[in-house]
């Protein structure tokens, strides 16, 4: 068997495991397993990156996408001091009069990075002050400028205007010295960068990507740039699988178009395991005579299942392959050929995967609640995704209508859609005005 990544945890020999696995999930029927109990399957067997020797240290602008590896516990106050969140007068809140104005002398200015140097500021007196200089000593209040009116070296404020203690940001209100900023699992965000940065950390800890093999299987697959046969269509699995990969920030492995045999099929899924952390594959998951995805991964490993109550995506084979002693093999995701069913695969079952294998704690996605303008026809007993463009009534309510025609093979209607409606598993036909859960595209990494 095929080397195996050294830094993933070493699990228990895959048969027991799988069988341990079965008997915990809830309506585990193999050959037609309800989309939660494939994605609960799943998620209890895929392995995570191991905690030791899958770090790095890179710099902060390099992280983004990445999972952080390490607990980053805050070393300094943030904000190191009590400041000011206006342009205006920094004043003692007690000494506000309940009606009228209050008159103060102005002592002297407070600016960011400059702060006030006078002696303590004496009663009746104020600090003109800019947002985010450092509050004067014994002064809590900022009245913004707007609201004061300057005389010489007087300002009077009408009563009302603030409250004692408004406009002032306290010392560590956003993270107070030995707070935990950020928990290692934590997918690196935009703000993450920022937080990182306002603690004054150059470099974060996080564990290394995950490496993701994939290939398109089938006679009739021609790559961009060959001739298109009779019979033949461009290979368009592998662009959208790069693209939906890309984004997840994984390392991947391109290992092109594979022929509808088994001899190549066993070749390129050694290849793809002895490189590996997980292999997807498009294309050869059914019952036709030219389909031996499934049979080539039983052979070399084990198939979990392959079949599930749900539409597109019915044939999905979920296995490993490579497992032993020496450590966990690679996941491998035998996706359905058909070009709409690989993107609804994926997104149901092996984004999680995947980053739950990265190290991450991926969390439910959010769904949309939009209202069905149309009637959508659909069979309880299994989860069916239909693409769908949404757009806001004048009421403010979402809409959704679908995109066009839904067979599994019309990438258009996929291309067209702004999100997936997701049916469940019970539901039947959905009429004009029914309340449906759709799954934004925008909510997806
Ligand atoms: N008798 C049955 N036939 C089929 C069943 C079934 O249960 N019983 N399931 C259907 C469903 S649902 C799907 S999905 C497909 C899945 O079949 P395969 O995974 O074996 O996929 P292929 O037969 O290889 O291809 C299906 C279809 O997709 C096109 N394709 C494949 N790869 C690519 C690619 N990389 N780029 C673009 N297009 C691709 C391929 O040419 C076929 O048209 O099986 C049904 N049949
Ligand atoms: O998985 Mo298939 O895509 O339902 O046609």
């Amino acid at each position: 068997m095929s080397a195996l990544p050294p830094d993933l945890e070493d699990r228990p020999p895959l048969p027991p495991a799988l069988a341990a696995i079965a008997s915990c999930v809830n309506g585990y029927d193999p050959s037609a397993l309800p989309v939660a109990a494939a994605q609960d399957f799943i998620a209890r067997f895929v392995p995570t990156l191991a905690e030791g020797g899958a770090i790095e240290r890179l710099a902060l602008r390099a992280c983004l996408g990445r999972v952080l590896a390490e607990d980053q516990i805050s070393r300094i106050d943030v904000p190191a001091h009590d400041n000011s969140a206006m342009d205006g007068y920094a004043l003692r809140g007690a000494e506000l009069a309940a009606a009228g104005e209050t008159r103060l002398r102005v002592v002297g200015k407070g600016l960011a990075g400059a702060a006030f140097q006078g002696a303590d500021v004496p009663p009746g007196a104020c600090v003109k002050i800019t947002t985010g200089a450092v509050m004067p000593a014994g002064l809590d209040t900022v009245v913004p400028q707007e609201f004061c009116r300057l005389e010489g070296e007087q300002v009077s404020v009408p009563a009302g205007v603030v409250r004692p203690g408004d406009n002032r940001r306290l010392r560590g209100e956003d993270l107070a010295c030995g707070e935990a900023a950020m928990r290692a699992g934590r997918l690196l965000s935009p703000s993450d960068l920022g937080l990182a940065a306002s603690l004054g950390l150059a470099e974060l800890p996080v564990r290394r990507r995950l490496r993701v093999a994939f290939f398109s299987t089938g006679d009739e697959l021609r790559s961009i740039g060959e001739p298109l046969e009779a019979g033949c269509v461009y290979d368009s699995n592998r662009y959208t699988l790069h693209g939906m990969l890309s984004r997840l920030g994984v390392e991947l492995l391109d290992l092109g178009v594979v022929r509808d045999e088994p001899a190549a099929l066993e070749a390129a899924f050694r290849s793809a395991a002895a490189s590996a952390d997980a292999v997807i594959t498009s294309g050869g998951v059914s019952v036709g005579e030219a389909d031996h995805t499934k049979q080539v991964m039983a052979r070399l490993g084990e198939v979990a299942f392959w079949r599930i109550a749900m539409r597109p995506g019915r044939p999905m084979a979920f296995g490993r392959i490579g497992a032993g002693p020496q450590g966990p093999g690679a996941v491998l995701f035998g996706l359905p050929g058909n070009p709409v069913a690989v993107m609804v695969t994926f997104y149901a079952f092996v984004r999680d995967a995947l980053l739950r294998m990265a190290g991450a704690r991926p969390q439910p996605l959010p769904t949309l609640r939009v209202r069905s303008l149309e009637t959508l026809r659909k069979k309880p007993g299994r989860t069916e995704y239909q693409r769908v463009s949404l757009q806001q009534a004048a009421d403010g309510v979402w809409d959704m209508r679908l995109t066009g025609a839904q067979g599994s093979g019309i990438l258009r209607s996929m291309s067209e859609a702004q999100g997936l409606a997701v049916l469940g598993h019970e539901q039947g036909t959905v009429q004009p005005g029914d309340w449906v859960e759709v799954l934004p595209f925008h909510a997806l990494i």
